[in-house]
Order: C-alpha cells, then structure tokens, then sequence
C-alpha cells in the first residue's frame, strides 16, 4: 500500500482519536473465484468522513455492507463502536444498527405514502414508544435539516432526483444515527445538484458531528467531505491520504482518479 505523506496540521490530535470502525484483513469471494475483497484494513475515527474511491466493482459497496452485516464476509474481523459486530447476536447487530444510518444508491422513497407518512414510518418501525407530537416533531426537525420542510405533504412523484435524495438524507438523520454510510450520494444527479448533497453531508458532519464514510465517483464530493481518502484495488486498500495528498500521488493510477 502507498502510504501518502500526512499533512499534520489536517491529523486530529492524537489524543482525540477514538475509532468507532476497524476492519482488519476482511476477505469476501462471490462463487467460485470472484474474489471481491482480499485483505481489507481500515479505520474510521470518531467525526471523520472517510472517502472509498475505486474502479467500478472493486468491493466499495460490498465492504460497506459487511459492517451493517448485509453481506456476511469470509474472513476478517471488524469492530464498530469496540464490538465485533461479526460475533454479535442477531438482537446484539439490531442495536449497533439503529446507530448506523445506511443511504443506498437506491435508496427508494415509498411512492404511495407522502413525505410525512415515509418519514414517520421509518421512526415507527425503530422507535416504537412514541407519541403522535413527537413524531410530528421529529419529522419536522429532520426536513428542516435537509433544508425541505415544505416538501412535508409532498408525494415522492411530486419531487426532483436531489430532493428525493434530501428526503432518503433526512429518512436516514430522523434516527439520529453515530455513523453514517453513505453509497454514492450524489450519482444520478447534476452538477449543482451534486454539490449542494455535498454541502449538506458536510454540513451533518458539523452539525451532528457524526463519523461517515463515503463512496463515491464524484471528486468533487470528495474533495468538498474527505478528511482521508482510502482507494481500494484488487481487494486491498492501494492508497491512503487526504484529497491533496493522493492528487499528487506518484502512482499514477492513484492520480488518475483526479484528473
Ligand atoms: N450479493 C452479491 N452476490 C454476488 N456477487 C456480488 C454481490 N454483491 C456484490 N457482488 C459482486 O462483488 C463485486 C463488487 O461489487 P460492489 O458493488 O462492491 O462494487 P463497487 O466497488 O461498489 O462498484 P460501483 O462503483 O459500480 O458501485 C462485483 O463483482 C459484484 O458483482
């Protein structure tokens, strides 16, 4: 692996380093011999935003959904909040799930059901024990921080690609998660579009001073949320840095990837 020379005023201090993700050596083979993941590492630390660049199908997807145990791995340990969530009871994984906000790709809006009702849902079927006025209210405060709250009585129909990705943001920030895992947030969607989804990921990081990774194909998301940048290649981390230190990279495949 390239290890890119670290810029030390970017580190946080070492004292504030606390990692909330650790995957070591994770492996994952589809089928016979599709080997997808040959040795993973990495570390997230408490209110970093890790970036995952690489090819299509090179196991971004896959190593994200190894840590919310969608996909069960071959071999490798990780740790999210110090448990080792592959050794978890189904009700233990649950519990670390309700902390871990998830925005897919195709993160689908229930199109029969309006803004409200898809928000209001989604707390129901989490959080069990609350009242009416509160899920009015916590609704209301979760389209307020994507910015949409006159979307409210809104179809999914009735709403462009990037406020339907606002809404899916806001669906996922109404369970106040620690650590959000966010799978190409801004594809599909224009210029300004993918920056303003930018902005406001950026802007959950301060507000909420939650811990994310990021895939993406979008440099310009990269270069806006990256506090670190991890490129994955056959099965392996290839390259490690910030957005400034991999653009200078002298692998030029790394440095492929910003121009
Ligand atoms: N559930 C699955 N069953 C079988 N193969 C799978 C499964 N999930 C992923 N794969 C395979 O794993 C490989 C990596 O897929 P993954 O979705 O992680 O790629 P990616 O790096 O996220 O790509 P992209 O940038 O295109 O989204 C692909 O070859 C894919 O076909």
């Amino acid at each position: 692996m390239i290890k890119e020379e670290k810029h030390i005023e970017k580190e946080p201090k070492a004292k504030d380093k606390k990692a909330i993700i650790e995957i070591k050596d994770l492996h994952k083979t589809f089928g016979k011999n599709n080997k997808v993941l040959q040795g993973v590492n990495l570390t997230v630390n408490k209110g970093e935003d890790l970036v995952i660049l690489g090819r299509s199908g090179s196991g971004k997807s896959v190593t994200i959904k190894c840590i919310v145990g969608l996909i069960e791995p071959d071999k490798g340990e990780i740790k999210v909040f110090d448990e080792n969530v592959l050794h978890l009871k189904k009700s233990e994984l649950n519990e670390i799930r309700v902390r871990i906000g998830f925005l897919f790709q195709s993160g689908a809006l229930y199109d029969s059901m309006s803004v409200r009702e898809n928000l209001a849902f989604t707390l129901r079927k989490h959080k069990r024990d609350l009242s009416a006025e509160e899920i009015e209210s916590q609704v209301i405060e979760a389209l307020d921080s994507v910015g949409l709250s006159e979307a409210i009585d809104k179809m999914p129909s009735e709403l462009s690609g990037g406020m339907q990705k606002r809404i899916g943001l806001a669906r996922t920030l109404i369970l106040k998660p620690e650590i959000i895992l966010y799978d190409e947030p801004t594809t599909g969607l224009d210029t300004i579009t993918s920056r303003e989804i930018s902005e406001l990921i950026l802007d959950i990081k301060h507000k909420r001073k939650t811990t994310s990774i990021i895939i993406t194909h979008d440099m310009a998301c990269a270069k806006l949320t990256a506090d670190r940048i991890m490129v994955l290649k056959d099965g392996v981390i290839h390259a490690e840095g910030t957005y400034e230190e991999l653009e200078k990279s002298e692998d030029e495949w790394v440095r492929s990837f910003f121009q």
